[in-house]
């Protein structure tokens, strides 16, 4: 008898169980320890198995309200609701607003079961007393959100809320159990410029992203490099959603009925198209034209903020996304889980530079080898290829 191999829709793929291992009275400790690691096993099969329906409808609810919040936010965004935070990076109260909306209804959507959320935002800031009237703002916010949204039955929320709301977030996640994670505006420089932005909401499951939501409410709706732009062109707003083995599917924010997407099915590095941050600051723009040139890809760049390059991608708008941040900067989870759903469930690959995929089990960061590349099946060996080749010319240069 040797290794046994089990389906796990969860890792898409197989995974072996090795059923040669000593047994209970010659190593108790082994056997405790073998336990556990097949108690994960079972417990992550389990997961797979599951149906994640109603934390995905919840999920959309509460991406599709943060939206809203944000829209109104973004029509006339005053100085006095952006501020700076201790790493220098801008919040606006439209970010501190999604944030408390999301987590108040994740919460009240699900009162029996323990709840975590691992989210980008909190409220330190807003508990000074020069901050109060951003707090007020906020809750005045959130509160007219819910009562112009058809919630006017959930009776307001107090500034006391909106910060416990916000707090709730401070989650560290990890590999047990299920954590909600959140960036409740992801491209916060795009939201203030009146580019691209997005609400990611993802479901951690046993340390494995399940499901995924992302809101883009700037996204066009027909593709970004499409030659009939003119035809749509004021059409925007797109909510994206993905469960894992079930598939992803983008519908209008104005609530048209959802239609599956894929990835771009191109083989050809010559008619791809590489999405990269619009903030060179967050992604090398030299290291990306650099891989563009060894693979031979002719388009131009195209770059936007925020996840909405994963939904883009998800969709076949192009075919590779490549971040390569500065030496040292660590990713966040709430950055990558809903993109990274998305595009897998629509086929697409998601790595680091080095093929290993992303973990999102170890905490509030991802540990990973100098970057996230993104692509179809079909490109990603060509794709790794010129990664590492140029990394390597980068190293010796420098
Ligand atoms: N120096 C840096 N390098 C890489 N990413 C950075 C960064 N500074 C900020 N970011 C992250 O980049 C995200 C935006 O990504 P993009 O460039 O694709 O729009 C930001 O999310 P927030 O806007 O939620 O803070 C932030 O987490
Ligand atoms: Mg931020
Ligand atoms: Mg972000
Ligand atoms: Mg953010």
């Amino acid at each position: 008898m040797g290794a046994s191999t089990v389906w796990s829709p969860l890792t898409r793929g197989v995974f072996t169980i090795n059923s040669t291992k000593p047994r209970l009275k010659s190593m108790p400790l082994y056997f405790s320890l073998s336990l556990t690691t097949s108690l994960q096993q079972v417990r992550r099969a389990a997961a797979a198995s599951m149906s994640y329906d109603k934390q995905l409808a919840a999920a959309k609810k509460a991406a599709f309200l943060a939206a809203r919040l944000c829209q109104k936010v973004q029509k006339s965004l005053l100085q006095s609701d952006v501020q700076s935070k201790s790493d220098k990076s801008p919040v606006t109260v439209a970010d501190y607003g999604s944030q408390a909306l999301v987590s108040f209804i994740l919460e009240k959507e699900f009162p029996s079961m323990p709840f975590s959320l691992v989210a980008e935002e909190d409220s330190e800031d807003l508990r000074k007393e020069e901050t109060r009237e951003t707090l007020v703002r906020i809750k005045e916010l959130v509160n007219d959100t819910l009562a112009c949204n058809g919630m006017n039955y959930i009776s307001p929320l107090s500034e006391e809320d909106v910060l416990d709301a916000i707090d709730r977030g401070k989650s560290e996640g990890g590999p047990h159990g299920q954590h909600w994670v959140l960036d409740p505006i992801d491209g916060t420089k795009g939201f203030m410029r009146g580019d691209q932005y997005a609400i990611a909401l993802a479901l951690l499951d046993e340390g494995k992203v399940v499901l995924g939501v992302l809101a883009c409410p700037n996204l066009p709706l027909t593709s970004l490099t499409s030659h009939d732009r003119h035809i749509s062109e004021d059409k925007v707003g797109c909510l994206y959603s993905a469960q894992v083995g079930a598939g992803t599917y983008v519908q209008s924010l104005d609530g048209s009925p959802p239609t599956k997407v894929h990835v771009s099915a191109t083989a050809n590095p010559e008619e791809a198209s590489i999405f990269e941050s619009f903030e060179g600051a967050h992604s090398s723009h030299d290291l990306s034209s650099l891989i563009a040139k060894k693979m031979g890809v002719k388009a131009p760049p195209v770059r936007i903020d925020s996840q909405a390059k994963y939904g883009a991608l998800s969709r076949g708008d192009g075919e590779i996304y490549l971040r390569f941040p500065r030496e040292g900067y660590r990713e966040k989870i709430w950055d990558h889980a809903a993109g990274y759903m998305v595009v897998a469930e629509a086929g697409g690959v998601v790595t680091d530079a080095a093929g290993n995929p992303l973990d999102f089990s170890s905490g509030r960061y991802l540990d990973l080898d100098t970057g996230i590349i993104v692509t179809n099946q079909k490109l990603m060996p060509a794709l790794s290829k010129a990664v590492l080749e140029s990394l390597k010319e980068r190293a010796s240069s420098l």
